[in-house]
C-alpha cells in the first residue's frame, strides 16, 4: 500500500481533477486550469523522482488528467491506473517523451502531450554555452582562480580552441539542432556539417544567405554540407553537438568506435538524452585524449555520472538545465496544462505543434485546442482548423 502523498490544492470545488506530479514555474498554468473548472492538485512531496507507486497514490480513484515529468516512468502500470480513475490525458512537461510508453497510452485511450517549440532557443543557447565553455576551458580556469593558483599571465595558460572558421557538426538537425547550428554559424562564423534522417532546407537556406552576406562584406563566406552518414560529421567537425530524440536508433549512437572517428582535439556536446552516448566509453576516451573535451547536460544514468567522469578536467558537466530559462519553464508548464485541459474539454489538437506562440501570449486567452498531442493520430483525435 503506497504511503499518502502531500499535496497542495487549488480550487477544491472544481469539476475536473488535474494532478501535477511537481510544482512548476509560474502561475498562469494554474489559473488557466482553474478558469476552466479544474481542481488542481500539486504534489509537494520532498522527493525529486517520484516512483510509480507514488504516482498511483496521487492518481487515486478519480483523476481526469496528469501533468508529469521526464524523470517518471509512464508505462502500462500508470496508464492503466489513470484510465481506471477515468483519466483521458497525460502531458509530459518536456518535449522529449522517451520516458513514456505511447503504445500503453494508446491501449488505454490516454492522450500524451509534450511541450515543443517553447524550449528550442533556450536549449540551443545552453548547447552553445557548453561548446564555448569546453572550447575555452572556462570551468577549469574558474576553478584555478578560486583555488588561488593564478600568479600572473602566461603564454600557455589555459590555451583552448578558436571556433571562427572551424566546422560545427550537428547530429539531429530538428528544432533545437537547427537553432544551435544557426547560433554557431552566425555567432562564430563556423562552417556547418549536419546529419539527420531528413533534409533541413530552412537551415541550408539560412547558411547560404549568411554566407552571401559575409561575402558581400568582404569576409570569408560560411558553408554548409548535409552529410550522407554520421561518420562523415564525426570525421570532419571540430565541435559536434547531439540533438536527436532518444529511441532505439539513437541509443549509444556515440560509442567507442564513433569516438575514435572524431578528431583528437574535437569537442562533443550532449543536450539531448544521456543514453545517446555510451558514457563508459566516453570516460575512457577522455582519459586517453586529454585535448578532447565534452560539455554534458544529460547523463546515461541520470542523476548519476559514470565512475571517473567527475574527475575529468576535460569535461564540463551541468545538471540537465538546458531548458532552464524562466520564460521557457513557465511556457512548458502552460503548454503541458493546456494539453491536458484540451483533452478534458474535448477540444481538437492544434494543427502545427511547432507554432505554439498563440498559447504563450499572456494577454489573450489561449486557442481552444491541445497544443501538442503526440498520439493524436493513433487515437483519432480531431485536428483544429484554427
Ligand atoms: N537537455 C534538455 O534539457 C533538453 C533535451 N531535449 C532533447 O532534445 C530532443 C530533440 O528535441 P527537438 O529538437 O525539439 O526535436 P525534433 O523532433 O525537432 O528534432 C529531433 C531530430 O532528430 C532527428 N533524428 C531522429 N533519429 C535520428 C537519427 N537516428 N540520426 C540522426 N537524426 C535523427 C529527427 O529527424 C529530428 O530532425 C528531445 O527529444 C529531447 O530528448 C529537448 C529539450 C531540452
Ligand atoms: O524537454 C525536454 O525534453 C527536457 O529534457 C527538459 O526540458
Amino acid at each position: 500500500m503506497a504511503k499518502p502523498i502531500s499535496i497542495e490544492v487549488y480550487n477544491p470545488n472544481g469539476k475536473y481533477r488535474v494532478v501535477s506530479t511537481k510544482s512548476m514555474p509560474g502561475t498562469r498554468w494554474i489559473n488557466l486550469l482553474i478558469e476552466q473548472d479544474c481542481r488542481v492538485e500539486i504534489c509537494t512531496q520532498k522527493k525529486t523522482i517520484l516512483s510509480v507507486e507514488d504516482i498511483i497514490a496521487l492518481i487515486g480513484d478519480k483523476c481526469d488528467g496528469v501533468i508529469g515529468q521526464l524523470t517518471e516512468d509512464w508505462g502500462e502500470t500508470l496508464f492503466a491506473a489513470l484510465s481506471r480513475a477515468g483519466g483521458k490525458a497525460f502531458s509530459n512537461m518536456a518535449v522529449g517523451y522517451n520516458n513514456v510508453d505511447v503504445n500503453a497510452a494508446n491501449k488505454h485511450g490516454v492522450a500524451v502531450g509534450n511541450t515543443p517549440g517553447v524550449l528550442t532557443e533556450t536549449t540551443a543557447e545552453l548547447a552553445a554555452s557548453l561548446s564555448l565553455a569546453a572550447a575555452r576551458r572556462i570551468v577549469e580556469a574558474d576553478q584555478f582562480m578560486r583555488a588561488g593558483l593564478y600568479d600572473g599571465w602566461l603564454p600557455h595558460l589555459f590555451v583552448g580552441n578558436l571556433l571562427k572558421g572551424q566546422t560545427v557538426g550537428v547530429i539531429g538537425a530538428g528544432r533545437i539542432g537547427s537553432a544551435y547550428a544557426r547560433m554557431m554559424v552566425e555567432g562564430f562564423k563556423m562552417n556547418l556539417i549536419y546529419y539527420d534522417l531528413y533534409q533541413s532546407t530552412r537551415l541550408e537556406k539560412f547558411v547560404t544567405a549568411y554566407g552571401e552576406f559575409l561575402k558581400a562584406n568582404g569576409e570569408q563566406p560560411v558553408t554548409w554540407k548535409r552529410a550522407a552518414s554520421m561518420d562523415e560529421v564525426l570525421r570532419e567537425a571540430d565541435v559536434i553537438s547531439l540533438h536527436p530524440i532518444l529511441d532505439k536508433t539513437t541509443y549509444h549512437l556515440i560509442n567507442k568506435e564513433s569516438l575514435a572517428t572524431m578528431k583528437k582535439e574535437a569537442i562533443l556536446v550532449n543536450c539531448s538524452r544521456g543514453p545517446v552516448v555510451d558514457e563508459v566509453a566516453l570516460v575512457e576516451h577522455l582519459k586517453q585524449n586529454p585535448m578532447f573535451r565534452v560539455g554534458l547536460d544529460v547523463f546515461e544514468d541520470e542523476p548519476y555520472m559514470k565512475p571517473g567522469l567527475a574527475d575529468m578536467k576535460n569535461a564540463v558537466v551541468v545538471p540537465h538545465i538546458a531548458s532552464a530559462s524562466k520564460w521557457t519553464r513557465e511556457g512548458m508548464a502552460t503548454l503541458a496544462a493546456l494539453n491536458v485541459l484540451g483533452k478534458i474539454k474535448g477540444y481538437p489538437v492544434w494543427g502545427d505543434p511547432n507554432r505554439v506562440a498563440p498559447f504563450l501570449n499572456e494577454n489573450a486567452p489561449p486557442p481552444a485546442a491541445s497544443p501538442s498531442i503526440v498520439n493524436a493520430k493513433a487515437l483519432g483525435l480531431p485536428v483544429s482548423k484554427l
